[in-house]
């Protein structure tokens, strides 16, 4: 299981210290989609440069030009980039080429999915990658909770999980086993983010 760091709402500097201050207790660093909007490519590549031996994934959610928004976030440097179910499906297909040319990967979003026949379609496309999402406007309605899970229950995909995920929520995600558990507002906005994202660590390690 790893973690990933959300980047969310930060500036260019809050990003690059938050990442400093955790970085021995995360897997996967998040370039969040409102900083990519704020900052655009350059901070991906400046990521890369300055954490050579982390997996960096641009949270694109691109919902068309898949191939060009794709080639963008490999070209700078992300081993991940992101998708929307909910955009065509030649966008995906266009997005998971573009990874295999790259050899990088695609990771699809499945916020506001709740269709199975789209999952279906999903694994029919060859999706590998997907992430059970609740976004950050829903989590005024409630935040991430397990029965989400039961979307993808008979699925092969590798499951990121994420939606204000923090160290009371955990516990009971972690029993689900997925593939990548991300975080971000829990770390970044808390009073000691390293306190959190070393306890966080501890329980997804055990
Ligand atoms: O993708 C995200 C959301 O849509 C805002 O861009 C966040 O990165 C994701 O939800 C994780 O952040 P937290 O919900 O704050 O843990």
């Amino acid at each position: 299981m790893k973690l990933q760091l959300a980047l969310d709402r930060l500036t260019e500097h809050e990003c690059f210290r938050l990442v400093e201050e955790v970085e021995e207790y995360i897997d996967i660093i998040e370039i969040g989609t409102g900083v990519i909007k704020e900052y655009g490519m350059a901070i991906v590549k400046e990521m890369r440069a300055c954490y050579p031996d982390k997996l960096i994934l641009s949270d694109m959610k691109t919902c068309d030009a898949g191939r060009h928004e794709a080639y963008q976030a490999f070209k700078a440097g992300s081993d991940i980039m992101t998708v929307m179910a909910l955009a065509s499906d030649l966008t995906i297909k266009d997005t998971l080429q573009a990874g295999e040319e790259m050899g990088t990967q695609v990771m699809v979003d499945l916020l506001e999915v709740r269709s199975k026949d789209r999952i279906t379609e999903l694994e029919q496309l060859g999706v590998s990658l997907v992430s059970l999402h609740v976004g950050k406007d829903k989590q005024s309605e409630g935040g991430f909770t397990t029965d989400l899970f039961s979307l993808v229950k008979e699925s092969s995909f590798k499951i990121a999980v994420a939606g204000g995920i923090n160290l009371e929520s955990l516990s009971e995600i972690v029993q689900e086993e997925p593939d990548i558990i991300i975080v971000g507002s829990a770390i970044t906005a808390a009073a000691h983010p390293k306190i959190v994202a070393k306890e966080m660590k501890r329980l997804i390690s055990r």
